[in-house]
């Protein structure tokens, strides 16, 4: 069959392109449904990542956060029109110690590799995770970004020390949303603190302890274990914070991306003896946690829904322009794209 693919050839131009596919072949077909785009894709939309990574990536179709049903499953594993969330990792290999996510060889999916801005997208079973049928769709199409923050959870409870009474998020933006919420979920008794630059954004987080304005921290405050969930040149600032506020021997999950290096005061992380660690992407067991946390506590999916800041209907090219374009000028919260192509 044709597939027809819409790739980013070049910062803001998309064009369809045609992909001869079989369907004699081990891959699931999956006709996406909702969509939902990161910041990684916008990286790549606006053009500002470097000229070489451009080129080495370009061109593509973005978006690596959607969910789909399935028309095809020669492995019999799902049932013609499951929901399923797709994975955007795929790994080639696999190691003992090192995550599929963090293994240099896996590929990623709207990272070089195509995303999910496809009529169908061809993806092996291990990279689906049904969906549950009651699940606001719009939330589900977001699902790999919670799956990022439960990852960072799992990681978080294998390096972290035992006493967990007090956590600090930085951002008050869609990341920091999604993990302080988790926090709350799956350390109740504990105190909550997150850092952010606005109060408008800060008011959703009314789940959290105290919300502090980054420039009016008050000195006594501190926590065991920081979040960082910032990214760019604020990340930066944030983790220079974290250090600062941070109990000794406590850690610090760094989440953000940043495009150029970011200068950290080191001495401060050897002096109080801090673990700072990165957590990035996700796996399919996570997805799957998601899943669970979503049918175990279903006001996750309620506060999620206040995180669906536009739905646009995609039928032309011209609607993904103005969906992303819309999401620049988007102050909080998620775009998503309902897939009508
Ligand atoms: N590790 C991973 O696998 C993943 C990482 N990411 C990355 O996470 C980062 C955040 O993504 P997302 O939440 O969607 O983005 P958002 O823009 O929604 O959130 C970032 C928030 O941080 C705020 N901020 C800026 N500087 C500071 C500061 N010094 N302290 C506290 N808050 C600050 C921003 O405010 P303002 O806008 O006013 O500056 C904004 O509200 C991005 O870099 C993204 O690429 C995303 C997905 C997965
Ligand atoms: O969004 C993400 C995962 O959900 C990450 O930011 C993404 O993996 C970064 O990819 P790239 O190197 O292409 O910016
Ligand atoms: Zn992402």
């Amino acid at each position: 069959m044709i597939n027809q693919v819409y790739q980013l050839v070049a910062p803001r131009q998309i064009e369809v392109t045609y992909d001869e596919r079989s369907l004699n072949s081990d891959r699931v077909v999956v006709r996406p449904t909702y969509l939902s785009i990161c910041h990684a894709d916008q990286r790549y939309f606006t053009g500002s990542r470097s000229a070489e990574v451009l080129a080495k990536k370009l061109p593509m179709a973005m978006i690596h956060e959607g969910i789909g049903k399935v028309v095809h499953d020669p492995s019999g594993t799902f049932k013609i029109g499951t929901l399923v969330a797709m994975v955007p990792n795929t790994p080639s290999e696999t190691d003992d110690i090192i995550g599929e996510n963090y293994l240099r060889t896996s590929r990623f999916r709207s990272s070089g590799y195509d995303g999910y801005m496809q009529d169908y997208v061809f993806i092996q079973p291990d990279r689906l995770v049904e969906v549950p049928a009651d699940l606001d769709p719009e939330v589900a199409a977001f699902t790999e970004l919670v799956s990022v923050s439960v990852h960072a959870m799992t990681r978080f409870d294998q390096i972290a020390h035992s006493r967990r009474e007090t956590f600090g998020v930085w951002g008050d933006g869609n990341l920091g949303f999604i993990t302080a919420l988790m926090l709350r979920k799956l350390y109740p008794e504990a105190k909550l603190l997150v850092f952010g630059k606005t109060q408008s954004k800060l008011d959703y987080f009314s789940f959290a302890d105290e919300t502090y304005y980054i420039d009016q921290i008050p000195d006594d405050v501190s926590f065991n274990h920081g979040f960082e969930c910032v990214g760019g040149i604020g990340s930066q600032y944030a983790i220079n914070q974290m250090i600062d506020y941070i109990i000794p021997e406590g850690t610090m999950a760094l989440l953000g991306v940043s495009e150029d290096p970011v200068s950290v005061n080191t001495r401060m992380i050897l002096e109080k003896g801090l673990r700072v660690y990165g957590s990035s992407r996700s796996t399919p067991a996570d997805f799957a946690r998601t899943m669970e946390l979503y049918q175990m506590y279903p006001d996750i999916p309620a506060y999620l829904s206040n995180l669906v800041s536009g739905v646009f209907q995609i039928r032309q090219i011209e609607d993904i322009h103005q969906a992303f374009e819309s999401d620049l000028t988007n102050r909080f919260g998620k775009t998503v794209m309902e897939w009508c192509m």
